[in-house]
């Protein structure tokens, strides 16, 4: 049985297993155990065969999981064989690196086009993609039936962005502005919030060093 109540550590472990699966050689490695899994990627192998099973039903005891069919049902799982598209409001430095960025595709995700509120930027294209003017943001999303939008403009103008893409019809915001949003409970905001991750390596330094201190001391 699979389990659609999912937590989001689970969540965020299986494009690790994924990658590693996709990293097997097709012909040789037929098959593969939650164990294997578990020691590639330095995990505790209860957690892995938890998580797995959350996921596919297909485990065999003692043989594990036929790769392909694993990696198949992880990707279902995951909506990676059901691409959604995506836009991207500010198409500046990081706007156009993830417009840019060619492995979105492999996790499902199809940036189709930018908007920007600069007329120097609006009418040119990165990677083969438009970049649209703000006006044409409600109706492209609407025509094309876009659920996801990449936020890359400056704080200051991140909310009044996110407005407009919910009075779109986003469902979901990938937010990259170190600012936080305030949207309607149906809508699902995930933050990229560099200044978080650099906490935690720093938190993780300072208390190295100290420690290091403390022992010379
Ligand atoms: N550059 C990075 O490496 C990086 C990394 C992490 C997070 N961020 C965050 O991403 C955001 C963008 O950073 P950047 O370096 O790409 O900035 P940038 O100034 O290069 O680009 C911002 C773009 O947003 C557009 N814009 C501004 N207001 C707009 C509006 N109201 N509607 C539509 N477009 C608008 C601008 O015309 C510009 O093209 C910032 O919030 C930044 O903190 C950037």
């Amino acid at each position: 049985m699979i389990d659609q109540g999912i937590s989001k550590q689970t969540l965020q472990r299986l494009p690790f297993y994924l990658g590693y699966l996709k990293t097997l050689d097709k012909v040789t490695v037929e098959t593969v155990s939650a164990t294997t899994i578990a020691e590639a990627l330095n995990l505790n192998q209860v957690q892995v065969r938890k998580d797995l099973a959350s996921v596919c039903s297909l485990g065999r005891p003692k043989i594990g999981y036929v790769t392909q069919e694993l990696i198949c049902e992880i990707e279902h799982f995951l909506g990676y064989d059901n691409a959604e598209s995506a836009v991207i409001i500010g198409a500046g430095k990081l706007g156009k690196a993830l417009l840019g960025y060619r492995g979105f595709e492999e996790y499902g995700l199809n940036i189709v086009a930018a908007f920007d509120a600069d007329e120097n930027v609006v009418g040119t294209e990165e990677n083969g993609k438009k970049i649209f003017p703000m006006s044409k943001l409600k109706n492209l999303c609407e025509r094309m039936k876009i659920h996801i939008g990449i936020i890359t403009v400056p704080a200051e103008y991140a909310q009044r962005v996110c407005d407009s893409l919910v009075e779109s019809g986003i469902l979901a915001i990938w937010n990259f502005a170190p600012v936080h949003l305030t949207v309607p409970e149906h809508i699902l905001v995930q933050n990229e919030n560099m200044a978080s991750s650099l906490a935690v390596l720093s938190k993780h330094l300072s208390q190295k060093f100290s420690e290091e201190a403390q022992k010379i001391g």
